[in-house]
């Protein structure tokens, strides 16, 4: 019988005896046990309604283990209903084997103290995580044993997944860090000339200090391998280094791209919204590539970003605080763009804080044996080879005027790893390498008279014709020409 039930009768029948009593002298004494038990059992109501909102099972035994209560959470959990266990003993439910083993009431009544187990439901056939404490009375014996119960597999699945989530966590932390190596990779900067001398001076003496880096230069010349270098020179080389190229993203998804957004913002708006590159970068570097694409609206917003240090996702009304380092690069000459209005001047003050600009690869030819070397180096290693570029291919490398500069010469090189076999690579494979479709040798724009050029392809042509046919003779037939004027020729060319 419920324990509310039971007040009911018990109260029920007072009110008779009260009825009964009316007139006789014991009227008072009724009427007084009518009220005791009305406050008592005002207070075993609240009481219930405290239990019954608990999330954990509540049972509760008296010193002898016998069930005075359980709440709504322990039917819940256990399945157990009040019916099935109250006014019984704790030992005689465990040794009939039906409803649960392991019962921590009598841990408690013989360990005389708190007691934290696992016990048994065996008629849902689950563990539950239960906690018992014993209350005593005045004398010290046990009056109350009080459990709570805790569903255990939800417990255990919460560990299960806060493992899971530490292990996927740390796996994902080794693979940003190895992106973030992969991304920056330490590539070595080679130069030899006086101008990137001067450029990798800045950049040792700029990177440790906090300050805003503009990198301007023609396509292929390096400035991504400069930002690359500052990153790795400051303090902030440990943190996320995000490139954004916004000449690569469509100037409508730039913004978002960008700034992030909340959820709602526009339709197609990702749920919860999303953090945009300048709040993935945070505590970091961002690098704005090809920042003279950058639409001038957007110019606008990113200027006052970079003034206020702190950014407004699309769509949302919290700001966001930045602590950032920006590296800001393009090809574009900025001063040009500003002229035709298409580039804002105040931005360009605010990214041209260090100005690094590089110089074309046909302006710093000193570089070019050594990058050259150390590219056939690379890729010889790649490939599994041993190239090296003979003196007279490397000469022409050095005449050529690199359009594509640093990219251009890589490729090139690596072509030609890929293409020769082991041992130096002659002129003949560098000239055809540089003039893939046959085109006449793409002449350097130092030689600018007509004669110094048309000069500069007879050579090419007789040497390439040379170094295929074998002997002079060969070569003098297909070129159409005498013997002896080839021979002149070979000699005015310095080539035997
Ligand atoms: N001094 C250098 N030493 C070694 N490699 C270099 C050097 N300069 C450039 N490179 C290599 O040349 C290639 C092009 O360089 P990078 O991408 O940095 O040029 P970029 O100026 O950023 O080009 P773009 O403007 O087209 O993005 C890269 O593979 C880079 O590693």
């Amino acid at each position: 019988m419920e324990g509310t039930e039971a007040l009911d009768r018990v109260r029920s029948s007072l009110l008779e005896l009260d009825r009964a009593l009316k007139g006789t002298d014991l009227e008072h004494q009724a009427a007084q046990a009518v009220g005791a038990l009305d406050q008592f059992q005002a207070g075993y109501y609240d009481f219930r309604e405290i239990c019954d909102n608990l999330y954990d099972g509540i049972h509760i035994t008296d010193g002898e283990g016998k069930v005075l209560f359980i709440n709504q959470a322990y039917t819940r959990t256990t399945g157990i209903r009040p019916a099935e266990i109250l006014g019984r003993k704790v030992a005689d439910i465990e040794a009939e084997g039906v409803l649960y083993r392991g019962s921590v009431t009598e841990q408690v009544l013989k360990r005389r103290e708190r007691v934290n187990s696992v016990a048994i439901i065996l008629k849902l056939d689950k563990e539950v995580l239960v906690t018992g404490n014993p209350v005593f009375d005045g004398a010290g014996n046990i009056k109350l044993v009080v459990t709570n119960t805790r569903d255990f597999p939800e417990l255990k699945r919460l560990e299960q997944r806060l493992l899971t989530m530490a292990e996927e966590s740390k796996k994902v932390n080794e693979e940003l860090a190895y992106l973030r190596r992969q991304q920056t990779g330490h590539k070595q900067i080679y130069y030899r000339s006086e101008a990137m001398r001067q450029v990798m001076e800045v950049v040792r003496t700029v990177s440790a200090a906090d300050v805003t880096v503009l990198i301007t230069g023609e396509s292929g010349t390096g400035k991504e391998l400069v930002a690359n270098e500052v990153y790795q020179r400051s303090e902030r080389r440990d943190k996320p280094f995000i490139k954004v190229n916004c000449a690569a993203i469509p100037s409508e998804l730039l913004e978002s791209e960008l700034f992030g957004y909340e959820e709602g913002a526009f339709t197609g708006a990702r749920r919860m919204g999303k953090a945009g590159m300048f709040e993935l970068a945070n505590t970091g570097v961002i690098l704005l590539d090809e920042i003279g694409d950058m639409p001038l609206p957007l110019q606008t917003k990113l200027l006052r970003v970079l003034q206020e240090r702190e950014l407004m996702r699309i769509g949302g009304s919290k700001p966001v605080k930045l602590d950032i380092r920006v590296i800001a690069s393009t090809n574009k000459d900025l001063r040009e763009e500003i002229k035709g209005g298409r580039f804002r001047e105040d931005l360009f003050y605010r990214l041209n804080v260090v100005p690094i600009a590089l110089k074309p690869l046909r302006e710093r030819r000193e570089d070019i044996p050594l990058l050259a070397e150390e590219f056939c180096r690379a890729y010889s290693k790649k490939y599994g080879k041993s190239v090296l570029l003979s003196p007279d291919g490397m000469d022409l490398l050095i005449e050529y005027h690199w359009p594509g500069n640093i990219r251009e010469l890589e490729n090139l090189i690596e072509r030609l790893v890929v293409t020769n076999d082991s041992g130096p690579i002659a002129r003949s494979s560098v000239f055809r390498a540089l003039n893939p479709n046959g085109l006449p040798f793409s002449p350097s724009e130092t030689s600018q008279t007509l004669k110094a050029q048309v000069g500069a392809f007879e050579r090419e042509l007789i040497l390439h014709t040379l170094e295929r046919e074998g002997s002079l003779r060969k070569a003098a037939r297909v070129l159409g020409v005498d013997h002896s004027t080839l021979v002149k020729k070979c000699r005015q060319y310095n080539r035997p």
